[in-house]
């Protein structure tokens, strides 16, 4: 018997809290966490700090003394004490972070490149340790998202929902959940890159990044020893589950709306089982637990009160306006480490399995001959359950192998038929192809997606569609971008939903050229990039270069010299020619403005008579870069918010072009001249 493990990590001030000057309300001493009460007004009686014990603090707040603060290092070699040598005695073992929404859960259990967390140096401890015995590794990855389980790493399947099932010997288990022979770090590397990749994140007021879903990273070890001389072999099985909880946030607190505000509901139903299980074992022992109440408790029963060591990681951040989330994080993981589990090694429990399956399994084919047909669906869909699972488990590791050399494959191609590109060395994109660059990391693997687009690309919060994007501002069908054999692209907004092309509220359908800035509600910027159609040969493909000019700037003012921090280095990082973009700029053919037109009279007429010469489809185009134009003039004092506004409410392009030059030329050379230099930058209008 033994108490859950209890640590507590507070983060260092994120730059909303620093901006705020928030005041630091947790200091640590040993094994014990005080949180400092809120500041009172001036006649209010001060609450006396509160202690919490634990049995680990990790002083992450700041990094400034290397002697009191705790890096990814030493949290992991804390948590790893005697926990690799459990595994490898047959123990399960659960590590789970909790926390609000922000608080440092992810960064514990996944970290970043530079700073990898738990799972990743779980991961190779665990293929470094030396066994007496045959060592067989499996991996399994899935999110619970709005109670419903999904595969994150069999992307042929990860839109169904799967059922979570009970085996009496075996425990809770999620049918039909691929798992995934690993033999090296690499292999486990991927399977991680390509299940971050798939998992759902939402991003809320409180943390961009922010991920609404609790994730379970399983490693399932077999260890078998065979005794030569009696010709028999003793097998030890442990399972080690990892698991990335969602924010235990209020809902209120991060803006949460709408679907948002199901999905927290859904988040914190798990939650709030968790909550009640963790007080039902420490509180009222003895009575009845409901793990089944949510899957999140029901997947988790071994690790709470159940055959598992357990670790519990509550994150904290350190600021004053978090008081209340940090006081309940606080108080509930104190709670748990009064939580007693009653861990035993497993010995044989596969071959215990099978054999008690193969009974079930005959003695449900005997019922079903006898059976009344009312009975039999169910007796059925028991025999299925049971001969899926017999199935699994007696697959040979050769068997499983080849299996999951298959599924990578699969995997791989089926990520870019979705217009994911993974790769372990970051991203990678056909030279030919034409893709969408998601300009906002992901935030599990730090690199960028692509989104390669075929013919009809659907994009939007359904599940019907191509692309899913979840988050503030997505509606359920945001927008559709179509592709002409030819390769020309283009972009039909629903008209409820916000999309902005180069800063512009597109409301009809519109052309999209090479590294046109898309925006999609908001949080999603996306960079088209259409390599194959970079060199410009019609009038229009000069049209953004102002916008490519600014966007060059702005990639300017990112650190360069880290390329995470910019899409153009990391897709132009390839060592691979064949796979390689580059991160050059489009620069477009431009018009040479002769000097007699530079006259804005002789430049009007001749511009009005280009205006009226131009079909109807290259319009919409000019419409759009019209407004651009406009902007700009505004950012340039040229005109004023009341011009453009004028120029709005007209809806004739010819109109709207004399009015402009007239306001230009009211404005007097200098402006007649800033305004050609525009023009002559590709904003044209009319060139
Ligand atoms: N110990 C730490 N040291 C440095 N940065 C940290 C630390 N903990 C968290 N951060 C930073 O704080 C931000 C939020 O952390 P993280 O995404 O891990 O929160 P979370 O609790 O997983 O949030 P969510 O519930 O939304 O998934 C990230 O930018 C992360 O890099």
């Amino acid at each position: 018997m033994s108490n859950v493990r209890v640590a507590v990590r507070v983060r260092p001030m994120n730059q909303r809290e620093k901006e705020k000057h928030s005041v630091c309300v947790i200091s640590m001493s040993q094994n014990k966490t005080i949180l400092q009460s809120k500041a009172v007004s001036p006649g209010e009686v001060q609450k006396a700090p509160k202690e919490f014990t634990f049995d680990h603090c990790f002083w992450s707040a700041d990094d400034s003394d290397p002697d009191t603060y705790a890096g990814q290092e030493e949290v992991f070699k804390t948590l790893e004490e005697g926990t690799i040598e459990n595994i490898y005695q047959g123990y399960n073992v659960c590590i789970f972070a909790y926390g609000q929404t922000g608080s440092g859960k992810t960064y514990s259990m996944m970290g970043t490149d530079d700073e990898p967390g738990l799972i990743p140096r779980f991961c190779r401890a665990l293929l470094n340790r030396k066994s007496e015995g045959t060592v067989r590794v499996e991996l399994s990855y899935m999110e619970i998202y709005n109670e419903k389980v999904r595969d994150l790493l069999d992307l042929k399947k990860s839109k169904k929902e799967l059922s979570v099932r009970e085996h009496n010997i075996l425990g809770p288990y999620v049918e039909g959940l691929s798992q995934h022979a690993v033999s090296t770090w690499e292999d486990i590397k991927l399977l991680l890159l390509a299940g971050n990749k798939c998992r759902t994140t939402a991003a809320t007021k409180m943390n961009e990044e922010s991920s609404r879903s609790h994730a379970i990273f399983t490693l399932t070890i077999t260890q078998m020893f065979p005794n030569h001389e009696s010709g028999t072999s003793k097998e030890l099985h442990s399972k080690f589950n990892l698991v990335d909880l969602a924010g235990s946030e209020k809902a209120s607190k991060t803006g949460a709306q709408g679907k948002q505000l199901v999905e927290s509901g859904n988040i914190n139903k798990s939650l709030t089982s968790l909550g009640r299980i963790i007080s039902s074992l420490t509180e009222c022992k003895g009575s009845y637990v409901s793990y089944r109440e949510s899957v999140l408790t029901w997947l988790l029963k071994n690790s709470l009160g159940g055959n598992s060591k357990t670790v519990m990681l509550a994150t904290i951040s350190p600021a004053e306006d978090n008081y209340g989330e940090t006081h309940s994080t606080l108080v509930y993981a104190e709670r748990t480490r009064q939580i007693v589990n009653q861990a035993k090694v497993n010995e044989d429990t596969k071959c215990k399995a099978v054999a008690t399956l193969q009974e079930e399994v005959q003695k449900l084919k005997e019922q079903l001959k006898h059976a009344k047909s009312q009975q039999s669906p169910e007796l059925q869909s028991k025999l299925k359950e049971s001969e899926n699972l017999l199935k699994q488990l007696n697959l040979s590791w050769e068997e499983k192998l080849k299996k999951t050399e298959e599924n990578a494959k699969v995997m791989q191609k089926y990520l870019e038929s979705m217009g994911i590109s993974v790769d372990a060395s970051g991203i990678k994109c056909a030279k030919e192809q034409c893709c969408l660059v998601n300009l906002n990391p992901d935030p599990e693997s730090n690199d960028y997606l692509l989104y390669y687009l075929t013919e009809h690309n659907k994009i939007g919060a359904g599940s019907s569609q191509d692309f899913q994007l979840t988050g503030p501002g997505i509606e359920e069908e945001h927008c559709v971008i179509t592709m002409t054999p030819d390769g020309d692209v283009f972009l039909v907004p629903n008209t409820k939903a916000e999309t902005k092309v180069n800063g512009a509220l597109v409301q009809e359908r519109i052309r999209l050229y090479h590294e046109d800035k898309i925006n999609l509600g908001l949080n999603y910027s996306f960079i088209l990039n259409q390599s194959k159609k970079r060199q410009p040969n019609s009038l229009s493909e000069n049209k953004h270069e102002v916008e490519m000019n600014e966007m060059s700037s702005d990639h300017k003012n990112k650190d360069e010299s880290n390329p995470k921090q910019n899409p153009y280095y990391l897709l132009s990082g390839s060592q691979d020619d064949d796979t390689e973009l580059t991160k050059t700029h489009i620069n477009p053919k431009k018009e040479e403005i002769s000097t007699e037109s530079r006259s804005h009279d002789s430049f009007s007429t001749s511009s009005i008579e280009k205006v009226l010469a131009i079909p109807q489809e290259s319009l919409l185009e000019l419409q759009q870069n019209f407004t651009n134009l406009v902007k700009k003039l505004q950012s340039k004092q040229l005109i004023t918010q009341q011009d453009s506004a004028g120029l709005e409410n007209t809806e004739d392009m010819v109109l709207k072009s004399k009015t402009l030059l007239t306001l230009i030329a009211e404005k007097g050379e200098n402006a007649c001249t800033q305004f050609l230099d525009l023009l002559g930058k590709g904003m044209s209008i009319i060139n």
